[in-house]
């Protein structure tokens, strides 16, 4: 069946002849001789094609009427075409204005063959419109997924600043240069400028790049053709080629070698690669770079090329560090323990501004990943969620934090004598333990594996003072 017709003609010969020409054509029809009997049928029929008269003798509507109704009150995509003796040039223009898909006129010149072709254009031209609202929906329900799993929190100046130039450079299509601290969100960035890019809904892929084993390097961006080498077994697309028209994002690029950042500059400038073995391409390949790396060793020429860094140093966007950005850090932590909640079904009473003041005394180096990280760790292992419990895992956070700074390797590898190195980090291991069980020599004992008596022997042998100890 090639599509629906649907006749509003009161002309009973007429509508006959032409319903048994278009049937013959694989069309299914139906046909209606007034206005009521047409808006009844049209319902459950849903045609593709009408075929309307104007002057309709015995009905409530003429077809112009008709024609008014469907174009104020259905939104479906009909397409009609009017078939009248004489109208008025008025008329026609009214018939023009209401969207009529064509006008015909009857009388000496109507043939039904070209009402057919008319038909059969119509029909293209609905399933046409009909495809591409299809993508449209497509594409903003893509959209809407990609951002609900990507969100973007914050609210802070620092924030939104970044979020104004990831959009400016998103929607005029420019390559960009995330930087800043591990888990400040770079890759949330980057999910976020190709969301705003029109490159949305094309290939977009992450290379790791300190993943990459510097002799694939070049396969693995380029691509490679069968044979050049001993393990190219078949032929193999590279990432720039199969995110042509799309984005390749590169995290960790300045972890890539000079020599392989060289070969990138040269893709970019020439919009095209050599690949491995093979000729050179066209690619048209959008780049997002990324890097932990401050300002300061990007412009030293031994991490990163001078001149990939002045192609793209007008694009550098700068995430904060959490630290620098206070505003946010409530904002962060009520979403991710609701998301955290749900998931793991504990139910959070919390004051969480009162907290506000705790969570900024720590200078959150592992930016937001530690804050996600320090709320699932707190919903997993607590039952019950009040600002004490989350007091109690920021004081160990901080505890251990300090721990880890002032007591690191070196500074037991700087004595020289074994016994009094070991002695030294025993003495800051029972002090940091200690004080985190609020000077309990049992709970310690136990926390470390140890039996009580031999942890009181070690207080007294290391010199620790054990006057504030309680059994
Ligand atoms: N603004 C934000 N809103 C919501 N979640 C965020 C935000 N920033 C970071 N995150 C979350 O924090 C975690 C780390 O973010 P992301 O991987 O983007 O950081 P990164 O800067 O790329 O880190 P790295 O340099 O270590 O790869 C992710 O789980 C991410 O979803």
């Amino acid at each position: 069946m090639k599509g629906k017709i649907l006749i509003l003609e009161d002309d009973i010969v007429l509508s006959e002849q032409i319903a048994n020409v278009v049937k013959h054509y694989n069309y299914e029809v139906m046909q209606t001789v007034n206005s009521d009997q047409f808006f009844e049928v049209l319902r459950q029929f849903q045609p593709d094609v009408i075929l309307l008269d104007v002057f309709l003798v015995g009905s409530k509507l003429n077809g112009i009427q008709v024609l008014q109704h469907l174009k104020n009150d259905m939104d479906l995509n009909y397409k009609v075409i009017v078939i009248s003796g004489e109208v008025t040039s008025s008329q026609i223009n009214e018939i023009r204005t209401l969207g009529a898909y064509h006008f015909i006129e009857k009388g000496s010149a109507f043939s039904i063959n070209q009402l057919l072709l008319h038909i059969e254009n119509a029909i293209t031209l609905k399933r046409q419109e009909e495809e591409h609202i299809g993508l449209q929906i497509e594409y903003i329900n893509l959209k809407k997924q990609f951002t609900r799993s990507f969100p973007f929190i914050g609210e802070s100046n620092a924030i939104k600043k970044v979020r104004e130039q990831i959009i400016r450079l998103a929607s005029v299509d420019e390559d960009i240069f995330l930087i800043g601290e591990t888990g400040t969100g770079k890759e949330v960035a980057a999910n976020y400028y190709y969301i705003y890019s029109p490159r949305f809904g094309k290939p977009f892929h992450t290379v790791n790049c300190s993943a990459l084993s510097e002799t694939l390097i070049e396969s693995e961006l380029f691509g490679h053709i069968k044979g050049s080498f001993t393990s190219a077994d078949r032929d193999k697309t590279g990432f720039f080629e199969e995110c042509s028209n799309g984005i390749l994002f590169l995290d960790e690029v300045t972890n890539l070698s000079l020599m392989s950042q060289s070969k990138i500059l040269r893709a970019i400038e020439n919009k095209e690669i050599q690949v491995v073995g093979g000729n050179l391409k066209k690619v048209d390949t959008r780049l997002i770079f990324a890097s932990n790396a401050g300002l300061e060793k990007l412009s030293d020429e031994s991490i990163f090329r001078k001149d990939l860094f002045y192609r793209i140093e007008g694009n550098i966007v700068e995430l904060p560090p959490l630290r620098e950005r206070d505003d946010d850090i409530l904002l962060l932590i009520c979403y991710f323990l609701t998301s955290f909640s749900s998931q793991y079904s504990v139910i959070d009473r919390l004051d969480l501004p009162a907290l506000k003041d705790d969570l900024l005394n720590y200078s959150w180096p592992g930016n937001v990943r530690e804050l996600r990280n320090f709320c699932k760790f707190i919903m997993i292992n607590e039952q019950k969620i009040n600002n004490n419990v989350i007091k109690k895992h920021l004081q160990q956070k901080i505890n251990q934090f300090r721990f880890s700074k002032n007591y690191s390797s070196e500074k037991y590898t700087k004595i020289h004598n074994l016994k009094d190195s070991v002695a030294s980090f025993e003495r800051d291991y029972l002090l940091y333990y200690l004080s985190l069980n609020n000077w309990r020599i049992s709970q310690t004992a136990e926390a470390i594996g140890l039996e009580r008596t031999t942890l009181y022997k070690k207080i007294k042998s290391l010199g620790i003072n054990h006057l504030k100890m309680e059994d």
